[in-house]
């Protein structure tokens, strides 16, 4: 199964540890195609392999269109993510968003609002286990 995995990038990094453990979870379900979302130091590898702003994007959305669902982590606020769970709302792709709601940022009404985007909220990625299990079983 090919999956999406969105995260703030340029929103802010504080939670990158985090996601690169949400994306091991999801590892275990498939092929995680945003993997780099959970890497320390990527825009430093990015810029080194000359990627501009239009290959990052266009790279991005072709991996958002080929995936069969898509998990993000909607704590830090981010435009980029807002801008994928848009899209694939749009494609009517299976959406779960994890939110925790120890944070200082209330999570935009967009998001919660949207009868099409399933969101879960945790405070620990153990507690997320389950939760992954059960929306990967569903969307297989
Ligand atoms: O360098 C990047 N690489 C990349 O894949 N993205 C995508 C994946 C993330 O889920 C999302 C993060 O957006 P933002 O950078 O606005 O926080 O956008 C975003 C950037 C930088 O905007």
């Amino acid at each position: 199964m090919d999956i999406f995995f969105s995260g703030s990038i340029r929103g802010g990094r504080d939670d990158v540890d985090l996601y690169g453990k949400l994306v091991d979870l999801l590892q275990q379900h498939g092929t995680v195609l945003s993997e780099h979302v959970g890497t320390e130091g990527i825009e430093a590898d990015q810029k080194e392999a000359g990627l501009s702003d239009g290959d990052i994007h266009d790279q991005d959305v072709a991996w958002l269109q080929q995936a069969e669902i898509v998990v993000a982590e909607v704590t830090t606020p981010s435009l980029g993510v807002g801008y994928e769970l848009g899209r694939a709302v749009a494609w009517e792709k299976p959406v779960l968003c994890l939110y925790r709601p120890d944070a200082e940022h209330e999570l935009s009404a967009m998001v919660r609002g949207n009868g099409a985007v399933e969101v879960t909220e945790y405070r620990t990625p153990a507690e997320v286990e389950s939760v992954l299990d059960e929306f990967v079983r569903r969307h297989r």
